[in-house]
């Protein structure tokens, strides 16, 4: 009892206190409600009978369950990934065939059932591929759309090829066979950029170019090398595209809304007929995770960074790659989009998900096009080797040769360093080449320079020539 009067007693003292702040506030610093209503009231009646106009609720949905009425046109409108997920369509009918196939197996249901649920996908996708569909934005998305059409066209066995389902797990069955198929795409461009790559760089063997660093010349360096960089970072993109296709040939099918279900299905069956590794182990994970897609747009940023860079490099007529380094902004929004979008997501499927769709299909068709026209530059362009070769000596790229020259006659790196800067000092204020001092000039820079400075330039050329034969070989 005692606890309950201190109980009390503090309520009430907390009680006063609010209602005494209040009181402090002076009179005319409180909203006044009527002011407001009759400012805005009158504008607000004429808005909002034109909005009830068309915010009536339509027809209950396929899905709609117990929910008696439809959704508004706003809603439908707001609320439809049809626009966007059709192209899913292939992926969703052969997820669909599989699970039919599946379900006559285990008995859940017939075989004259499965037969024309097979039959009637068929006939829907050839109705797709010929232009013939009509996609319904009522009907929401995808797995509505395809399912509503096969009940319009065989009935009653069509309602059955929902069992042991959700859109839940038929979703992420599409989309992770949608992003297979859009990997290989994906490498098999990557190879043909390679390819274009060195087909260049053997056109131009032995041509030499100057090799930058911190925008200025530095070294000279042969075009294969150069080339030949880019080749070896996109076989690592190949590489973490292989490793992603690894980790998200897992199937979904069987997770259902997010707990599986009681019916006898055989989840090792449709993962074997879609070609997964295995079913995913845990049927929450399989419902929630994204992270299939955001190793794959992180892939793909990082192709689309060294797409750009390769961009970078062409100086003259450049437009095509100009744009390659544009885009390559897309696909690094697309995944900052698709991180954004999971940050804050619960466990299991949330509706925002469907946001998934376009960041990824954005990526794949944006990097599918930077890898094709780099590809066709990398095929067309043509180098103008006598300017090239006019330009070269500006820039005392030749430095390194020398400081290396002096290192070889037993000169400390250090020092060789201090020298060569000497030597480009004289060049500077001579406005000429290190190869054009004299041996004079340079050996009063240090006694040890006993040859003409060509010499060395030839003898490194040869050592990167013999390297890169030896790379070609292999
Ligand atoms: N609404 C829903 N999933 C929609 C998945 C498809 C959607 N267009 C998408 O792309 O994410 N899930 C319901 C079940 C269902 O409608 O199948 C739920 O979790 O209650």
């Amino acid at each position: 009892m005692e606890s309950l009067s201190v109980f009390n007693s503090s309520a009430t003292t907390s009680l006063s206190l609010f209602s005494s702040s209040l009181d402090h506030l002076a009179p005319n610093s409180q909203p006044s409600l009527t002011l407001y209503a009759r400012r805005l009231m009158p504008k607000l009646e004429v808005h909002c009978a034109a909005e009830a106009q068309s915010a009536k609720p339509k027809e209950a949905k396929l899905w709609g369950g117990r929910f008696e009425e439809g959704v508004t046109d706003a809603v439908e409108r707001f609320t439809e990934s049809i626009s966007f997920d059709k192209a899913l369509y292939k992926h969703d009918i052969m997820g669909s065939k599989a699970h039919a196939s599946m379900l006559a197996k285990q008995g859940l249901i017939s075989s004259d059932d499965r037969d024309s649920i097979i039959e009637g996908l068929t006939e829907i996708q050839r109705r797709i591929e010929n232009g013939e569909f009509e996609w319904r934005t009522d009907r929401e998305d995808v797995h509505m759309n395809i399912e509503a059409a096969l009940t319009d066209s065989i009935g009653e066995a069509a309602k059955k090829l929902h069992t042991a389902r959700s859109r839940n797990d038929q979703v992420l069955t599409d989309f992770r066979l949608w992003c297979r198929d859009a990997i290989d795409a994906i490498l098999a461009r990557i190879k043909h950029l390679q390819v274009s790559l060195v087909r260049l760089a053997l056109k131009n063997e032995g041509l030499i170019v100057p090799g930058y660093t911190h925008l200025q010349r530095a070294q000279p360096v042969l075009l294969q090398h150069l080339l030949l960089a880019f080749v070896e970072q996109l076989e690592r993109d190949s590489g973490r595209l292989l490793d992603c296709k690894e980790r998200l040939n897992f199937c979904p099918l069987g997770a259902c809304a997010l707990a599986g279900t009681g019916l006898p299905i055989d989840r090792f069956m449709t993962s074997d007929a879609l070609g997964f590794t295995a079913p995913m182990r845990n049927s929450i994970d399989a419902v929630s995770d994204r992270d299939f897609v955001l190793e794959f747009l992180s892939a793909n940023s990082i192709t689309a960074i060294h797409l750009s860079r390769l961009g970078e490099e062409w100086k003259k007529n450049p437009d095509p790659m100009e744009l390659v380094r544009g885009k390559s902004a897309r696909v690094v929004g697309d995944l900052v989009t698709l991180l954004m979008l999971c940050k804050g997501l619960p466990l299991a499927y949330n509706r925002d998900l469907q946001e998934d769709k376009e960041p990824v299909f954005d990526s794949v068709k944006t990097i599918l096009g930077m890898l094709e026209v780099s590809a066709e530059f990398s095929q067309n362009i043509t180098f103008n080797k006598e300017r090239i070769q006019k330009a070269l000596p500006a820039g005392h790229l030749d430095a390194t040769t020398l400081a290396d020259y002096l290192v070889k006659k037993g000169v400390p790196f250090r020092t060789s360093h201090d020298i060569v800067g000497r030597a480009v000092a004289v060049c500077i204020s001579k406005m000429c080449q290190l190869r054009e001092l004299s041996l004079d000039e340079l050996r009063s820079l240090n006694p040890v320079v006993r040859h003409g400075w060509s010499e060395c330039v030839a003898s490194q050329l040869d050592h990167w020539v013999t390297k890169l034969e030896i790379a070609k070989g292999g």
